[in-house]
């Protein structure tokens, strides 16, 4: 008698499982929207309760873990292996810092350029990790050929969901350098520059994109070889209600390559 349960149990499992896959693939993963992504980054932290430190922590190690995925260290051309982490005034900026410090637990070799500052103590307490892990802070964005001569990668964390409008400085310095180099760009969550929705034909062209949570609608837009989805922290009755249809990472991986 308990045989044949177990098979029925079994069967239904397997009947199951094989709906929910052939669901995930059926409908694609949900290309968010601006306001869409702010509503689930507000519901995140006030339905249910996590803190921007926690969220900013599992961003910024998904950040890391697709950068050494894409570019691992024995196959960086330049030694040592210094990548320039550029961070954004607000919390794609965390994320940054984050995946600085991060990087160096993995042997990368960060330089942090983070030129405007949040008076916050959690951006204060980011900053000073990194300095005690004897991670270097830029003073000022090198031109694009010192770049292309340093370093083996630049990670931009300079503005995510929140962009709007005509960039202020001293970001468009920035993003004028960054649109000269030749080595590779990781973007954390959007490209820096680009409409949120939209993209920005010419406007800077990563190689990576780690799309944090789920991707935002200017990932159509994205021509790069690495497109990683990062964030593994959404609850599945949010997902549900979102109708975001994330896909299974894999294990216990917290990134999920999508391309
Ligand atoms: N739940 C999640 O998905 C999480 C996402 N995280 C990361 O958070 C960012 C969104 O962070 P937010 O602080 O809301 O904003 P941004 O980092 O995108 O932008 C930062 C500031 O940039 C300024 N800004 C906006 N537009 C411009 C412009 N055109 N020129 C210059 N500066 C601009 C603006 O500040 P102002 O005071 O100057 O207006 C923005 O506040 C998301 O993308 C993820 O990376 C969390 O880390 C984890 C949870
Ligand atoms: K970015």
């Amino acid at each position: 008698h308990t045989g044949a349960c177990a098979r029925v149990a079994s069967n239904i499992y397997s009947k199951d499982l094989a709906h929910r896959q052939a669901c995930t693939m059926a409908n694609t993963i949900k290309y968010l929207g601006q306001e869409e992504a702010q509503h689930i980054d507000e519901e995140l932290f006030n339905e249910y309760s996590f803190s921007v430190d926690q969220l900013m922590e599992l961003a910024g190690l998904s950040c890391a873990t697709a950068v050494s995925k894409g570019y691992p260290l024995q196959s960086l051309l330049k030694s040592p292996p210094r990548v320039l982490v550029i961070c954004g005034p607000g919390n794609n900026g965390g994320d940054g810092l984050v995946c600085a410090r991060h990087l160096k637990l993995f042997g990368y070799e960060p330089s942090v350029l983070y030129p405007k500052r949040p008076n916050k103590q959690l951006f204060q307490n980011l900053t000073t990790q990194c300095e005690k892990m004897d991670i270097s802070f830029l003073t000022e964005m090198p031109e694009a050929d010192v770049v292309d001569e340093v370093y083996n990668l630049v990670v931009d964390a300079i503005f995510g969901f929140s962009f709007k409008g005509a960039v202020r400085e001293p970001f468009g310095d920035i993003l004028s350098q960054l649109k000269k180099i030749t080595v590779p760009i990781a973007s954390v969550d959007i490209p820096s520059g680009w409409d949120v929705e939209k993209g920005c034909p010419d406007g800077i062209q990563p190689d990576m994109l780690i799309s944090l949570t789920a991707p935002k609608k200017a990932a159509n837009h994205f021509k790069g070889r690495y497109h990683f989805l990062g964030g593994r922290f959404v609850p599945s009755a949010l997902e549900k209600k979102y109708q975001l249809n994330l896909p299974q990472y894999p294990g216990t991986d917290c990134v999920y390559q999508l391309n």
